[in-house]
């Protein structure tokens, strides 16, 4: 993905002047300590003497003026926002639809045209997908007709089983819920899914509420990023609710254009709900960062996740053939941003002397891409599908124990958009890998075209965090080298 990346030259310039900044911060620091001490040997006697002469109200004053200082240098610095905890929807087995199911509906679909449902097969049996990922009743209709009831029982079926876990795992009164964001990119019904929770949780008549649409799969980031921003203005210790799913019933597409049928194939029931606060207490991680990059004003990134009607007036969601690369691209400007953010000294020292190097002697040499693994332990990268994840694997030289809880999700769970990321969150968690102190990298990639970073810092790793793997953990890492 990032072998076409010719010459970050933003990176660059980040790092060369983080590196002039730290020289000159301590230069100065060092010149001025010395002359301070150069100053006080040489004046200690005076020093002494007119400090004998100050009055009460001068000592009186300076506290005063520290402290003030203190105490405004503190409240401007931003608040530090926590994840108190998360939970994944797990759907029942009686959704699970196995390949040969998915295939036989579209046989007998009176719209599928042969060659359309041989395409299905052929990139089913490619799609890095297992038999127990799960669809809603509606895709089983053979005439495919989707009332907005319907969607909505999905989106309650989804959203207040993942809620009622989070309140049971955290043991958060309901009236200690201050703000509720809520993600949902191709659902947007009247009254919102955000307003739908307030009525079924009874939450305080006072409370924000936000619900983000059309946003793409890497929403999930996103609302994680307004929840910390709204946590900086609101009172310390307020906690947000953060809901964040995909609903597929109402999007079900009947065409037989390929690259509208690719959503049909991949996508997958999912959700989360996450609760941060600004309170440390009962935390599990720390929110490092969040940065996210767009490329929408480039026409081509813009139309490559596209929801239209294709010539017979069948809605649906095309997904470009270009998809890899504009997702390289996205992914190229997005280290910019947040390779001098993450990445050790040594790490950034290394790129200026490449990047210096091969300016100076004019090699044609690839670039060299920062080592992000000296910055994560932990790596969930979008489930958008096997080329998506191989190509961000190889872009980043990651191995294939980091990409194992990407390749794994889509495994058991296929592309679930905004919660994927959150599902690869607990499969490292089930699988017992994380640390206190680990850092996870959470990339989320989405319509748009956007690339979305959440930096988690682990506190307390959880005793009993099997999740939405509770039933299947023992089972992977499955081999998905052979699929296809
Ligand atoms: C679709 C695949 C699983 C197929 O895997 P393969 O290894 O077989 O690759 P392949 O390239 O040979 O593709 C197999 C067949 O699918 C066709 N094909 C592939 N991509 C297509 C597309 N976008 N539109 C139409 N056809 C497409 C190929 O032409 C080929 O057809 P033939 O067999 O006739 O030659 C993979 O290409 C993949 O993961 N693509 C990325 C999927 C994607 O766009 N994900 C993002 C979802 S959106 C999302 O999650 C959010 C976001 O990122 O925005």
């Amino acid at each position: 993905m990032l072998h076409h990346l010719k010459c970050p030259k933003p990176l660059y310039y980040l790092a060369a002047n983080k590196f002039m900044l730290i020289a000159t911060t301590m230069t100065l620091a060092v010149v001025i300590l010395l002359l301070q001490i150069a100053q006080q040997i040489a004046h200690v006697d005076e020093l002494l003497s007119q400090l004998c002469v100050l009055r009460p109200i001068h000592l009186l004053f300076s506290a005063i003026l520290l402290t003030a200082t203190v105490t405004i240098c503190l409240m401007r610095r931003p608040r530090t926002v926590y994840l108190v905890d998360y939970t994944c929807f797990q759907p029942s087995s009686s959704l699970r639809t196995p390949k040969a199911r998915f295939l036989e509906h579209a046989h007998l679909s009176p719209f599928l045209r042969e060659s359309t449902i041989s395409f299905i097969g052929r990139v089913l049996e490619r799609s890095g997908m297992g038999e127990e990922t799960c669809l809603p009743p509606a895709f089983n209709y053979v005439d495919s007709y989707c009332c907005l009831d319907e969607a909505r029982t999905e989106a309650e079926l989804v959203v207040f089983s993942m809620i009622d876990d989070l309140l049971a795992k955290t043991c958060i009164s309901l009236d200690a819920i201050n703000v509720l964001i809520t993600n949902c990119s191709g659902f947007c019904p009247v009254p919102s899914i955000a307003d739908r929770i307030v009525n079924r949780y009874k939450l305080r008549g006072d409370i924000p509420i936000i619900n983000l649409s059309g946003m793409g799969c890497s929403a999930g980031v996103t609302a994680v990023g307004l929840a910390r921003n709204i946590l900086q203005v609101i009172p310390w210790g307020s906690h947000v609710l953060v809901v964040s799913t995909e609903i597929l019933s109402p999007n079900y597409y009947v065409g037989n254009k390929r690259s509208m049928q690719l959503v049909n194939i991949l996508f997958r029931m999912g959700g989360t709900a996450k609760l941060l606060s600004t309170c440390r207490s009962k935390a599990r991680f720390r929110l490092a960062h969040v940065v996210r990059t767009t490329i929408a004003a480039d026409d081509s990134a813009y139309k490559c996740v596209y929801q239209e009607e294709d010539d017979e007036g069948n809605k649906g969601v095309t997904l470009s053939k270009d998809l890899v690369a504009i997702a390289g691209d996205a992914l190229k400007a997005h280290i910019t941003a947040i390779g001098p953010l993450v990445l050790p000294a040594s790490e950034l020292l290394k790129f200026l002397l490449f990047s210096v190097a091969r300016t100076a002697l004019r090699v044609g040499r690839r670039p060299y891409i920062p080592d992000f693994r000296m910055a994560f332990e932990h790596f969930c990268i979008h489930v958008g599908g096997p080329a998506v994840i191989n190509s961000v694997q190889h872009g980043l030289n990651l191995s294939d124990e980091q990409v194992e809880p990407s390749r794994m999700t889509l495994h058991r769970f296929g592309n679930q958009s905004s919660a994927s990321v959150w599902y690869e969150f607990a499969y490292i968690e089930a699988k017992g890998r994380m640390r206190k102190g680990d850092r996870l990298w959470m990339l989320g990639f989405g319509a748009g075209y956007k690339c979305n970073t959440a930096v988690w810092v682990c506190i307390q790793p959880s005793l009993d965090a099997q999740g939405p793997w509770s039933s299947c953990i023992h089972r992977y890492p499955v081999d998905v080298s052979t699929d296809g």
